[in-house]
């Protein structure tokens, strides 16, 4: 079967997408297909890949995510904001687009900046593992705040983590989390790639999150942090009452960058 995919990046953190709109793609990608997909030497190379799929009529699209390693995955956020931008370059046009995805519903808009602003679920749980956290914002996040990216071995110490026995079978996304006066600096280790990638944007919002949790001078209302990712810079905005976490958005570019067709 030959396949055109269509290769997107937000922030470096990269994704295959492919139209399947007409529903008949999912039954025939095996595992080791989206694997083949997305391997950097034998395949187009990528940390995703995504299915734009029918939905039921309040929605434009069906998200469907899978890993590199070609697990079916839980919500990934710059996939999110790449797969708007794609359903916008098929010549889906909405002033606000309206998903589904493996959390449930999410809106998305188009910025005057050019960048897209991903809604995301509210977040109340949020775990406190001694002076790390646990936040899932629809992918599961391990958030450790450290004094200094350059002194972490990203991949050793998430892998580690991620390997771990609490995480082992479930799996879990570590984050090292450099606080500055202005923002953030983070490194992410994705579970599914099983390496670290430039940007993971649930981790992103996670990180922004647990940055207020650990500020508690912070006072509630409307916040907006922005977050340095090894591939490129995002913004979280929200609201904060209570230890409770609303109106989220994760912002950022989403960007084209080739298409072509391979066989499978
Ligand atoms: N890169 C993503 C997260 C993708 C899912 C993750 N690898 C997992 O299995 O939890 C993002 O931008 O959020």
């Amino acid at each position: 079967m030959d396949l055109t995919f269509y290769k997107y990046h937000g922030a470096g953190n990269d994704f295959i997408l492919l139209d399947d709109r007409a529903g008949k793609l999912a039954d025939r990608l095996s595992p080791t297909h989206v694997a083949r997909l997305c391997d950097r030497h034998f395949g187009v190379g990528a940390d995703g890949l995504m299915l734009l799929r029918p939905a039921p009529p309040e929605f434009d699209f069906e998200m469907v995510y899978f890993n590199a390693d070609g697990s079916g995955s839980t919500l990934c956020g710059n996939g999110g904001r790449c797969i708007v931008r794609f359903a916008a370059d098929l010549g889906i046009e909405r002033d606000i687009y309206r998903f589904l995805a493996s959390d449930g519903p999410h809106e998305a808009t188009l910025t005057p900046a050019g960048d897209i602003a991903l809604g995301m679920a509210d977040v109340e749980t949020i775990r406190e593992v001694g002076a790390d956290y646990e936040i899932d914002t629809g992918s599961p996040h391990y958030l450790r705040f450290v004094e200094n990216l350059d002194t972490v071995d990203v991949v050793a110490e998430g892998r580690a983590l991620r390997q771990s026995p609490p995480y082992r079978d479930k799996g879990i996304n570590v984050n090292f989390v450099r606080q500055r006066p202005d923002g953030l600096d983070i490194a992410t280790y994705e579970r599914g790639v099983e390496d670290e990638t430039l940007a993971c944007g649930t981790g992103v919002t996670a990180a922004a999150i647990g940055s207020l949790m650990r500020r508690p001078n912070i006072p509630d209302g409307p916040f907006l942090v922005p977050v340095q990712a090894r591939g490129g810079s995002l913004s979280v905005s929200g609201e904060k009452q209570n230890g409770r976490f609303t109106n989220l958005q994760l912002i950022g570019p989403a960007t084209f960058v080739f298409t072509g067709t391979i066989s499978l």
